[in-house]
């Protein structure tokens, strides 16, 4: 049987980053920069005020104390946004909002709260040390300087950043279109009612879901049955606006499986048995001239959400130009004995808390951190699946773990 190790290198061999493209700011959430941005002016562009008050000299009001404030004139108003250029001569003071361009002259801002608030003359009742509430230009970013490299992911203060350089647009690796398909003639819609034989069909849901919190754009297409020639006019109908699609089910080795009949006689998607319990049956391969990658899953439930979590999110992690590769473990303790089957890498399914985990401190012995496997670890114990948050991975060789083992877990 092929190893899950090598069932992933293939994958990750075959799927390429999506190409970068011009995307406005609103649409770039999620996706990853492509290009170096630099800021083609200091930032902040020129010496503001951070607080309303008065700009002054400072070595005018060096002597003003509580009993008895230094009385200046008030000059001008500068507000947030006033393009005229301004200076403020020795013995004034300039009234000023916060954002507002320090006047030529002036070296610090008292704020309102030190004064009586006067607008012809102010009374001001504490000196302000020379630089006091001023934001200095260059101060968050040099004109020139790298705001953000190309692998950025961005996200809301990315977003900001790139704005706040005078960027509309940039270029980047978009967010995988992924179209999420489901077969089976027994599935039926949530919501609607349920007859002799047939479930409510979950697996989109949870495959739409797991796809959007990698970062991808996911669409779902309501259940096919099990007519290959159905399951194939979908797929050709929603594969030209797809950069990935996944299929849940049909796949096995029984007498409807539409998934493995319309896809291999295409020869470009291989169907295999993976040494990893639950998620067995797997394929995986390219559709059309576009190299659309396609990723059939198996259909039991918990199979097909522990699939994309070690094929699927890495690849889409691929296709959006990140680093791409197994999911991550952390090492925790195991609180009851586990079982596996020889020759297969397990991933059961478990509760992680304390360590890192619980918000402590995790040594690289697990230290801290214990994972109790849920009741229910059969593959179509979607229940289960739900109350664990991680996955307890078994190694191929090992069948008995017992209690107390350390044991590396994928936290979900
Ligand atoms: N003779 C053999 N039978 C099976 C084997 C095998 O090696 N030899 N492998 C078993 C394993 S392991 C798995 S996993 C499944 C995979 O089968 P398929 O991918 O063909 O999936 P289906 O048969 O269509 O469905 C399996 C199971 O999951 C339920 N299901 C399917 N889709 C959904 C959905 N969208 N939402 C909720 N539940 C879904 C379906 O009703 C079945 O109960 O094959 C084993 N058999
Ligand atoms: O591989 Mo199957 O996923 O055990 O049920």
């Amino acid at each position: 049987m092929k190893t899950v190790d090598a069932h992933l290198a293939e994958i990750l061999e075959a799927v390429r980053p999506l190409d970068p493209v011009e995307l406005g700011l609103e649409a770039a959430l999620g996706s990853t920069l492509a290009e170096d941005v630099t800021s083609p002016v200091a930032l902040p562009p020129f010496d503001n005020s951070a607080m309303d008050g008065y700009a002054v000299r400072a070595e005018d009001v060096a002597g003003a104390t509580e009993d008895e404030p230094v009385v200046l004139p008030v000059a001008a108003d500068v507000a947030a946004g006033d393009l005229e250029p301004r200076a403020v001569e020795r013995g004034f003071v300039t009234r000023i909002m916060t954002g507002a361009p320090v006047p030529e002259g002036a070296d610090a801002v008292v704020p309102v709260e030190w004064t009586d608030g006067g607008t012809v003359k102010v009374a001001i009742r504490r000196p302000a040390p020379v630089g006091n509430a001023i934001r200095r230009s260059g101060e968050d970013v040099r004109a020139g300087n790298l705001v953000l490299g190309a692998g950025a992911v961005l996200g809301p203060a990315q977003l900001g950043i790139l704005a706040g350089v005078g960027r509309r647009a940039v270029l980047a690796h978009p967010r995988p279109r992924v179209v999420v398909l489901c077969t089976g003639a027994e599935l039926v819609e949530p919501g609607t009612p349920l007859g002799h034989g047939q479930i409510w069909e979950s697996n989109s849901y949870t495959l739409v879901a797991a796809v959007q919190q990698a970062g991808g754009q996911a669409s779902r297409r309501s259940a096919v049955g099990d007519d290959p020639y159905e399951f194939s006019t979908v797929l050709n109908g929603v594969i030209g606006e797809a950069d990935a699609v996944i299929t849940s089910g049909g796949i096995s080795m029984g007498a409807y499986e539409p998934v493995k009949e319309a896809l291999s006689p295409l020869g470009t998607v291989r169907f295999e048995k993976v040494a990893m319990q639950p998620g067995m049956p797997q394929g995986f391969g390219l559709l059309g001239e576009r190299h659309v990658p396609i990723f059939t899953l198996p259909g039991n439930p918990v199979s097909s959400y522990v699939s994309f979590v070690l094929y699927v999110k890495p690849a889409l992690d691929r296709m959006r130009g990140l680093p791409a590769g197994p999911p991550v473990t952390v090492p925790a303790t195991t609180t009851s004995a586990l079982r596996s089957p020889a020759g297969k890498r397990s991933f059961l399914r478990g509760v992680l808390s304390g360590g890192a985990a619980g918000g402590g401190v995790a040594d690289e012995r697990g230290g801290g951190a214990v994972v109790a496997p849920v009741h229910g670890q059969g593959s179509h114990q979607l229940a289960a699946l739900a109350l664990a948050n991680a996955l307890i991975v078994v190694p191929e060789d090992v069948t008995d773990v017992p209690e107390g083992t350390v044991v590396e877990v994928i936290p979900l």
